[in-house]
């Protein structure tokens, strides 16, 4: 289990080491466009999964869709505080 913030600090260090085999280096690689889709079916899939499946798969996408959102922060050099300081 990680927190948002081991998660951001994990995907950061990933796109500045970029290990073989890192699925968030390939995503990177494939840009905003890519990635931005992906945040989109990942809130789709959080909003069937909330409104029709158990609480733990609701969970499981919601997870999912902070992870492309992560992604999303980094391929635009967006950091968290950048983030924080508007909510
Ligand atoms: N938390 C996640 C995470 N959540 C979602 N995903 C990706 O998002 C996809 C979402 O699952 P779906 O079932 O919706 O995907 P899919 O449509 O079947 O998959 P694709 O064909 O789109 O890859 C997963 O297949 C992963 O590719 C994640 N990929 C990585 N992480 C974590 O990120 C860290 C770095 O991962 P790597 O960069 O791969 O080393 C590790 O701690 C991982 O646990």
């Amino acid at each position: 289990m990680k927190t948002f913030e081991e998660l951001f600090a994990e995907l950061s260090e990933k796109a500045t080491t970029r290990p073989a085999g890192s699925g968030t280096v390939a995503a990177l690689d494939a840009g905003v466009h890519a990635i931005g889709k992906k945040v989109v079916e990942e809130a789709a899939e959080s909003w069937m999964a909330a409104e029709y499946e158990s609480d733990d798969r609701a969970a499981e996408e919601i997870s999912q869709l902070l992870y492309h959102v992560q992604v999303l922060m980094i391929a635009k050099g967006i950091g968290l505080d950048q983030v924080y300081k508007h909510l």
